[in-house]
């Protein structure tokens, strides 16, 4: 049985997602198997931005993974607005974000983006005027005609977002979805997002590698650490609310990097 959904319990109001005691183990054998995750504790209120940064290996993609049910525990409970990971997951109670863009080649952005409302049921007329105002959101609506080979790696993760978008989810999951993009334009994407998320108030679990997006991004980061897999450390990111180019030249906002460095090099060296 997959324990996720077997005791999954009740959320408070603040709390969109918690997680008590998840355990990961891969493999079945004792000699074989690995502990992925080992007992992760961490509840995300409503509207929070919470970024996992941590060592390659730390488990980052495998708890997004069991909250989005595409990935069983071994241990604990959790549960997304007091549902179990799959009946969240039936729900269609959050948009999930890969780190590749994994869009139909064959069909338009305002095709991909349709896809998860057509299957859904609603009619051709509803899904493209939904589709469109999705791209709209992530400033694409002047590419929904183009086929993914025709948009950028930037475009393909924007189209990517609004399709996680197409059901208004209030819980967005993203797996480092700017990492393969230059500096720039993830900078950019970074600005973006931020004001998508300012403007929406979703809820999103956002993984990273890079210190200074989860920095700019963030209203709490989570350091992990490895073997096995846990939270290490919690940092609260007050920086003002609203977020620009100018925040990373805040002295507060070099003190943040510097803290979670800080946290990564003890997590790498535990
Ligand atoms: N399907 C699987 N079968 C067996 N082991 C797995 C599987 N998926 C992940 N693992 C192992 O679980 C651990 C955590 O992997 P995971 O991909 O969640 O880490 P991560 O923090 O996201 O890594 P990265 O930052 O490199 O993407 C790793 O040791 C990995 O080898």
């Amino acid at each position: 049985m997959n324990s996720a959904e077997g005791i999954g319990y009740s959320g408070t109001a603040a709390s969109l997602v918690r997680i008590e005691a998840l355990e990961k183990r891969y493999g079945r054998s004792a000699a074989s198997s690995q502990l992925a995750l080992g007992g992760i504790d961490l509840d995300v209120a409503r509207g929070e931005f919470i970024s996992l940064i941590g060592p390659s290996g730390c488990g980052k993609t495998t708890l997004l993974r069991i909250l989005a049910d595409l990935e069983s525990a071994s241990a604990g409970r959790i549960s997304i607005d007091g549902l179990s990971a799959a009946e969240a997951r039936r729900e269609r109670r959050y948009g999930y974000v890969f780190q590749a863009p994994t869009l139909l080649d064959w069909r338009t952005a305002l095709g991909n983006v349709m896809l998860p409302l057509r299957l859904l049921g609603w009619s051709r007329t509803e899904a493209r005027r939904i589709a469109g105002e999705r791209l709209a959101q992530v400033g694409l609506a002047e590419a929904s005609g183009r086929y993914p080979w025709q948009l950028s790696g930037g475009q393909q993760q924007r189209v990517s977002i609004a399709r996680a978008l197409s059901l208004d989810p209030e819980l967005l999951l993203m797996d480092e979805p700017f990492g393969a993009l230059d500096e720039i334009t993830r900078e950019r994407m970074n600005q973006d997002l931020h004001a998508l998320w300012r403007r929406t108030g979703k809820t999103v679990v956002f993984v990273t590698h890079s210190i200074a997006e989860a920095v700019f991004l963030s209203t709490r980061i989570a350091v992990m650490q490895a073997d096995p897999g846990r939270i290490a450390r919690i940092i609260d990111v007050d920086l003002p609310a609203s977020r620009d180019f100018g925040t990373r030249d805040l002295p507060r906002f070099h003190e943040l990097v510097t803290q979670v460095h800080e946290g990564l090099h003890a997590a790498y060296h535990a």
